[in-house]
């Protein structure tokens, strides 16, 4: 180890500066756009797969304060592998370089582009086998049994994923570091123990996490490794195909053309029916009062006055909203339970052996506390709606563009992305509820719908601009009914 160029802390020689230029670079930052300092870096662990081979790899925490008027902290997480000489194959990785006493320049990449310094992680996780394995600095690598890791596969980073990093090792599993950060269990990591332990098959099995736990004793779930799904497609494009194939035949109903994916619609509707029974089981859940109902509306109430600030548009139809909340608040109560949080087609893969459902961290603009709390889940069911709504007017709106001066072809797409819209929503809800939804089910999947709804006309206000009129228009048909 004293070989090793980390042996010593490089905090104090590391220029928090060049964070700021790396994290504007990087597809998972939240806070782009918005101006901020890096007030802080902590040096957490090195990686103990890699003291005695590859490169030093030495995880960052990453604190920056943001100057505009909303202001805030968060904490990002960035692993580093440095190398003595510059590796021009991690050129796009580079996070910058600063001057170690005795060894003179010190690169460093990020660590998750580093195939070297992945193979080193996956080491940590094999020799994590009969118990927790620490790095000498506090990083903890937890495994859990039932599942022979192979060290010598290859890694190879996802490029798709949106607000953290997945490595996938070989075809046998997929590691998902959490980028922005937070103390406490990450949900993604107890939720999936908790499914994996009850043995079920409608979710990535989890095979181990990495956690770290600072001075105040408050621990991080900072990575989790489970399950790669081989055969997996994603649903938001499987549903983007059934669409552009319903689209393309002029004169065939939805229930007709090939790419018909109400079949699927039914068998996700019975994937996410099973999964929140076994949440039911293996985590509190519980019948609330009117207390809780009147709660759940003051939230929605509050979530739209503060969209209201974003997407002035709103307002015109925010009595309609209001009203949708009130019926809410007047519910004598609601069960609540642990659920998804965000779920959306992107969040489902379909594979040879069915459905399943990833990514349990819940919504990403809530706070831990508030994504742990128990919730209806009338939410989940309601995001999946909005989704099955999404999907044919992303591909209308692509279509439409070729045909813009087309009104009446317009017309017709309008018409037909609605029946695709109708029918899987259908399907989803009839084979979730095993049929028809409660009359109390039905007051708060509506206001989950049209909570949702707002919530996505600021999320497409700050990250799609052009695919706000989608939620919009959803809000717009709710106030109209
Ligand atoms: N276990 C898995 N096997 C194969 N692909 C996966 C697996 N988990 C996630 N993915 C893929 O990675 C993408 C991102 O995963 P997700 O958990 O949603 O990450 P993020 O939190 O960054 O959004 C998913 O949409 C899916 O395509
Ligand atoms: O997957 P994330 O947890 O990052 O979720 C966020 O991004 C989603 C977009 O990728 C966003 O989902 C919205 O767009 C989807 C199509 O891209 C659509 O299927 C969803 O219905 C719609 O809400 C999600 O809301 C956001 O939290």
């Amino acid at each position: 180890m004293s070989e090793n160029p980390l042996d010593r802390p490089t905090t104090d020689h590391l220029d928090p500066q060049v964070f700021v230029d790396y994290l504007e670079k990087t597809r998972w930052f939240g806070g782009k756009g918005r101006p901020f300092e890096v007030t802080a870096v902590h040096r957490i662990g090195q990686v103990p797969g890699c003291v005695d081979a590859g490169p030093a790899v030495v995880d960052h925490l990453v604190e920056l304060t943001y100057g505009d008027a909303e202001g805030g902290t968060e904490t990002y997480q960035v692993p580093l592998a440095f190398y003595v000489e510059a590796e021009s194959r991690l050129d796009h990785a580079f996070v910058g370089w600063w001057e170690e006493p005795d060894r003179g320049w010190v690169h460093a990449y990020d660590a998750l582009h580093d195939r070297e310094a992945m193979a080193c992680w996956l080491r940590s996780f094999v020799a994590a086998a009969d118990d927790a394995v620490s790095g000498p600095t506090g990083l903890t690598f937890h495994r859990l049994p039932g599942h022979e890791l192979d060290p010598d596969v290859t890694a190879s980073l996802f490029s798709g994923e949106q607000s953290n990093s997945s490595v996938k090792f070989g075809e046998d599993s997929i590691m998902k570091l959490f980028r922005k950060v937070t103390p406490g269990a990450n949900p993604d990591v107890t939720v999936h123990r908790a499914l994996t332990g009850a043995g079920s098959t409608d979710v990535a099995a989890l095979y181990g996490w990495m956690s770290w736990t600072d001075e105040q004793g408050e621990e991080y779930h900072l990575a989790m490794l489970q399950q790669f799904l081989r055969t997996a497609t994603d649903g938001w494009d499987l549903a983007l195909t059934s669409v552009r194939d319903l689209f393309a035949e002029g004169d065939l109903h939805a229930h007709e053309v090939g790419g018909d994916f109400a079949g699927e619609s039914e068998r996700l509707g019975l994937t996410l029916r099973v999964v929140h029974e076994l949440l039911r089981e293996h985590f509190p859940a519980e019948r609330r009062g009117p207390e809780a109902t009147r709660a759940l509306a003051g939230a929605m109430r509050a979530r739209l006055d503060a969209a209201l600030e974003v997407v002035p548009e709103l307002a015109q139809h925010a009595d309609a909203l209001r009203a949708a909340y009130d019926r809410v608040a007047a519910l004598d109560g609601v069960d609540v339970q642990q659920v998804h949080g965000d779920l959306h087609l992107g969040q489902t893969l379909r594979t040879a052996k069915g459905w399943k459902i990833v990514d349990f961290e819940g919504e990403p603009a809530k706070p831990l506390h508030e994504r742990v709390e128990p919730d209806s889940p009338w939410r989940d069911v309601a995001g999946m709606l909005r989704s099955f709504d999404y999907a044919p007017r992303v591909v209308e709106k692509q279509s439409v563009d070729l045909a813009e001066d087309d009104a009446e072809a317009a017309a017709q797409l309008a018409y037909r992305a609605e029946e695709w819209a109708h029918r899987n929503r259908n399907h989803f809800l009839t084979a979730y509820a095993d049929g028809e939804p409660s009359d109390e089910a039905k007051v708060l999947l509506a206001a989950y719908v049209a909570d949702k709804a707002v919530y996505e006309t600021v999320y497409e206000t700050r990250n799609r601009p052009g695919w706000v009129s989608i939620p919009l228009e959803a809000v717009a048909r709710i106030g109209a009914a």
